[in-house]
């Protein structure tokens, strides 16, 4: 039921108050295993939970008798305006979630003003995605940089030619992380779907696995071939193998460095697309992000499923955006679920932050409709946060406005 608010933020779905209301109800909506692929988090899941739990240590501190009446929550972002700091993160394979996949995530962001990152491995073509925004919202390619070049070079063009505006390149996936749930499940792709933008890649299936993650499996399927194909890395040995593209048989690249591929990627995209690097967690690594002229940081550590035991990204933040002294942007992703927390992000120095899970559940739970209603919760929470803390202006909001408060509840100034 959809009834009109009285309070001016808008209209509001009884049945779905907010974004964990709407974790509930994509549970329920989602079959096991796509729900154990997207919900999940590497090893034991700390560092998800702990992505999460960041945002609790810090409280805001509002400022009153200010007039609030014109709140702006505009930010721009590759030369568009974004209705607020809040984009969609790349996520793979959409359509497991819902039949409108990721066109309906185009859709709901266009109509919204949101900026959409397109995952490499999505189950839409980057062509169709970027011709539902038909350059409206700027639309990221996410870049899993093969080792085989041609395989992304011919990637790289179709993302210039179809409008795309940067590529955030995905650095924290040598491997993939370990989840458990996922090799269990020996989750695969249904055969209805496919990776879309590799799909007229793909070589006549020896194997009929497309799991993303599940090693075991891939070894005692994948077969050795020629030296020129693309592999993953499997301890010392590299295992090339023919069928499917698969994130295991063409996209983990652990042989990826700053000298080699950053500058190749950056003359590749050059001059139409921005180079960003998309999973910085270190000052010293955001130092080289700046000293190898990349236009951007996605300060993320992949939603908590790639290296658990990592800090999680909001405590990240700070030593990531210090070191970069606003010589490049600093976004940052996981565990986003609340306006406030996007209001807390940019306090601690993120110019804009990334959603990735909660539109995957926007999805499940109503398709494009869904990710509409998941943005415009977090937009409108947002816009109501900076009108009660007492800000009106995106780039106002600063470290004043927040405090620390550590576990024996001792509050500090940051
Ligand atoms: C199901 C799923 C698939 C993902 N696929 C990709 C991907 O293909 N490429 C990538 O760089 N990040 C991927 N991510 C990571 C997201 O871009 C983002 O970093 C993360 O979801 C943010 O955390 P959040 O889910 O807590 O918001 C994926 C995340 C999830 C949950
Ligand atoms: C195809 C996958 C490797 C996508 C991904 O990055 C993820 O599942 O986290």
């Amino acid at each position: 039921m959809v009834v009109r608010n009285v309070d001016g933020v808008g209209d509001h779905d009884l049945n779905c108050l907010s974004i964990e209301e709407l974790e509930r109800h994509a549970y329920n909506m989602m079959d096991k295993q796509t729900r154990d692929y997207y919900n999940e988090g590497a090893d034991s899941g700390s560092t998800l939970r702990e992505n999460i739990e960041a945002y609790r240590k810090y409280r805001i501190r509002p400022r009153v008798l200010r007039d609030v009446s014109k709140i702006n929550t505009e930010v721009k972002l590759f030369g568009h305006t974004n209705t607020a700091p809040i984009g969609v993160a790349p996520t793979a394979m959409q359509r497991l979630a819902h039949s409108d996949g990721e066109l309906g995530t185009a859709r709901a962001c266009r109509n919204m003003g949101i900026a959409m990152g397109l995952s490499s491995f999505a189950t839409t073509t980057l062509e169709d995605v970027a011709a539902e925004c038909a350059g409206e919202v700027p639309n990221v390619l996410q870049l899993y940089l093969f080792e085989e070049r041609e395989h992304s070079k011919k990637l790289i063009a179709r993302a210039k030619k179809a409008g795309f505006k940067a590529v955030f390149l995905t650095v924290d996936t040598p491997f993939l992380g370990r989840r458990n749930l996922e090799i269990r499940n020996q989750f695969k792709l249904p055969p209805h779907f496919k990776i879309a933008n590799f799909a007229e890649e793909e070589e006549p299936a020896l194997a009929d696995e497309t799991t993303p993650n599940a090693p075991n499996q891939s070894r005692t399927r994948q077969k050795a071939k020629s030296s020129s194909k693309p592999g993953y890395h499997d301890g010392e040995k590299r295992v090339y193998p023919t069928g499917p593209i698969t994130f295991h048989s063409h996209a983990a690249n652990p042989t990826l460095c700053w000298e080699k591929d950053i500058e190749w990627l950056k003359e590749e995209c050059c001059p139409e697309m921005e180079v960003w690097v998309k999973g910085i967690a270190t000052a010293e690594d955001a130092l080289l992000a700046v000293h190898h002229n990349v236009r951007g940081i996605v300060v993320s550590n992949h939603g908590g499923r790639q290296l658990n035991g990592a800090l999680a990204t909001l405590d990240a933040l700070p030593e990531v955006v210090e070191a970069v002294q606003g010589k490049i942007p600093v976004h940052v992703d996981g565990g986003i679920r609340h306006g406030t927390d996007v209001f807390k992000a940019l306090a601690l120095g993120a110019d804009f932050v990334w959603v990735g899970r909660p539109a995957l559940w926007g999805l499940a739970y109503k398709g494009q409709a869904g990710v509409e209603l998941m943005l415009k919760l977090i937009s409108d929470e947002f816009k109501l946060c900076m009108g009660l803390a007492g800000v009106i202006k995106v780039e106002d909001i600063s470290k004043d406005y927040l405090v620390k408060v550590d576990r024996s509840g001792f509050v500090s100034r940051l």
